[in-house]
């Protein structure tokens, strides 16, 4: 991929996990450069990967072609507009991280800019293991799109989608969803602990059983998930009662509320801001 200099503003969380994505790719770490008013975060991603570092967005800006947009949603707005009045913005090439904003909402806030690409990552990314969907607006160039799903291809697996709605499905089927993995692996931990293990042997049994289980669906794309499922099943035997459990409390319907959930609250950010 082209490596061109490129600005992240917001050194949180999802910032962090692509850098890191980035430098273990082999991306020049002296093209990267990230923003954030607090100091340690950008001291820490300095010390782990060499990269430049600046409290002043406008530093970052005037030296990258790239930006990634990485600050939370509701500080987007206030973001950009000092980002507009203290640096030319134009010719750049802007990508977008947040959950909620729209690009023609980007667009505004960035004073008339066009040249956007919303993503929509997540977390394994810092592993090299992420899932990211991307859409574009019709101003970008076949080159800049070919840089962000480089970029994004650096981390992990990229989609790209045509309809912008469709990044809030992304948002729910990827983004959101490794907590919900989480959630499920935290609940399984506590009973595995309620049945007699210590809690780092409880840890091991579950993360082990779901790696495992996620490297079959990855090394087996012939295979439907349900017939992954049905080798695991035999008849009358304990799987059968546990899958029959979840199922007679209604998984479908809790992970389908669970994740038009996640794509109602992305419709209502996108109102809010
Ligand atoms: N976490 C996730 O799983 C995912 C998050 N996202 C999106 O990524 C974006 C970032 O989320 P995440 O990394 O989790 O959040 P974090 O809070 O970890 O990171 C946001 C960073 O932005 C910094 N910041 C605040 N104001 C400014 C500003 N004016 N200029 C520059 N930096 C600023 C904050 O600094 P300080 O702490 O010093 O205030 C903070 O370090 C969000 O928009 C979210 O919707 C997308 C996909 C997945
Ligand atoms: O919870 C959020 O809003 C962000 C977007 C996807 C994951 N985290």
């Amino acid at each position: 991929m082209q490596h061109r200099h490129i600005a992240f503003i917001g050194a949180g969380n999802m910032s962090r996990s692509i850098i890191s994505g980035m430098c273990n790719s082999g991306y020049p770490a002296d093209k990267i450069i990230a923003s954030n008013p607090s100091m340690p975060k950008l001291t820490a991603l300095e010390s782990d990967f060499s990269i430049q570092i600046t409290q002043q967005n406008k530093h970052a800006v005037e030296s990258a072609e790239v930006i990634v947009l990485a600050v939370k949603p509701q500080l987007m707005e206030e973001m950009c507009a000092n980002l507009k009045d203290t640096v030319s913005l134009d010719g750049k090439l802007f990508i977008s991280i947040a959950a909620g904003i729209e690009t023609s909402r980007l667009g505004e806030m960035l004073g008339g800019q066009a040249n956007i690409v919303r993503t929509m990552p997540n977390t394994p990314s810092s592993l090299g293991k992420g899932m990211t969907g991307l859409y574009a607006t019709e101003h970008v160039s076949q080159q800049d799109r070919d840089y962000a799903g480089d970029l994004m291809a650096q981390v992990g697996e990229i989609a790209w989608v045509d309809k912008e709605s469709l990044i809030n499905g992304v948002i729910a089927a990827a983004g959101s969803s490794p907590a919900y993995f989480y959630t499920f692996l935290e609940a399984m931990q506590k009973e595995a602990e309620s049945q007699g293990f210590d809690h780092q042997t409880a840890r091991l049994l579950v993360q082990q059983a779901m790696l495992g289980a996620a490297e079959m669906v990855c090394h087996n794309p012939q295979l439907e998930i349900s017939e992954l499922r049905a080798q695991v099943t035999s008849k009358g035997g304990t799987t059968a009662k546990a899958v029959e459990h979840f199922q007679d409390q209604g998984i479908d319907t809790l992970v389908s509320g669970a994740m038009q959930a996640a794509v109602t609250r992305a419709e209502e950010m996108a109102k809010l801001f």
